[in-house]
């Protein structure tokens, strides 16, 4: 029998989606999605602007009620969803942010040693507008973590970030995640973000995944090596564009 919302296979699935479907008026945005994510797996979702990420991460958090058909047959329900902005309370502390909702004494210990985990030990008290934008995600992140979700979503989380800030994002997003081990979705238009941070890149284009590629490195993922080189050539076709701003190496051209 079909396993229903909220009952997986224990140990094996975190995520079971077939046949998903989003029509938006005459438009149909999701058209028999498919989908398995693995306990602890990272997926990376690209796909051009317009191509219907986000309304997949949308239908997975159970933020669009209006989702058809019983397309999602598996997602956990302890899921957190962190987007490109950090979304706090601005009229609550940075611990009230990370802890609001979990109950208790012990939330407070929780909460502090989240926000130790991502850097932010002694900010406690702080208030969000004393942040800075990539110390905000860093709260976001911790927020979400408290809750040691099975599932992490994560819309462009570091979409607004300069780049030494998100490179900074990533090593700490892929030790956040080798430590407490969610599956993870993640939606980005960075190709090379994708390739650093995941076990499989899809890439979605009419409705469907026209991409699902594994990501094996033996070793440390450099942008440099020539394997990543392959991944980025390869994805980079699969969306039929160059990624605007990122010049493609010259290795790939010849290869393209
Ligand atoms: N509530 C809505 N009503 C009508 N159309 C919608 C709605 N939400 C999304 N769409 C349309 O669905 C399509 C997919 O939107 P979505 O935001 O999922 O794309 P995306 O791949 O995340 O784009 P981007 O990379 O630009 O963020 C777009 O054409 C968008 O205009």
């Amino acid at each position: 029998m079909a396993p229903h919302p909220g009952q997986l296979k224990p140990g094996i699935q975190a995520v079971h989606i077939r046949g998903l479907v989003r029509r938006f008026g005459t438009k149909t945005i999701l058209d028999g999605v498919e989908l398995d994510i693995a306990e602890g797996e990272f997926v990376a979702l690209l796909g051009k602007s317009g191509s219907g990420k986000s309304t997949f991460l949308r239908a997975l958090a159970g933020l669009d009620r209006e989702v058809e058909g019983t397309g999602i047959l598996g997602v956990p329900e302890n899921l957190s969803v962190v987007f490109q902005d950090a979304r706090l309370l601005p009229w609550r502390s940075v611990i009230q942010n990370v802890t609001l909702g979990l109950p208790g004494t012990p939330a407070q210990d929780r909460g502090k040693r989240a926000l130790a985990e991502v850097g932010l030990k002694g900010r406690e008290d702080a208030w969000p507008n004393q942040l800075s934008g990539g110390e905000q995600q860093r709260v976001a992140l911790a927020r979400s973590l408290v809750r040691e979700p099975a599932l992490l979503l994560a819309d462009e989380p570091f979409g607004a970030l300069d780049a030494l800030t998100r490179l900074k994002m990533h090593d700490l997003l892929r030790e956040l995640c080798a430590r407490h081990r969610p599956a993870v979705l993640l939606v980005t238009h960075d190709v090379d973000e994708a390739i650093s941070l995941a076990d499989r890149v899809l890439v979605l284009e009419e409705g469907r995944f026209i991409e699902d590629l594994r990501i094996d490195f033996p070793t440390r993922r450099d942008h440099g090596d020539a394997r990543f080189a392959q991944y980025r050539a390869r994805l980079l076709s699969r969306l039929g564009v160059d990624v605007p701003g990122r010049k493609v190496p010259k290795v790939l051209e010849a290869s393209q």
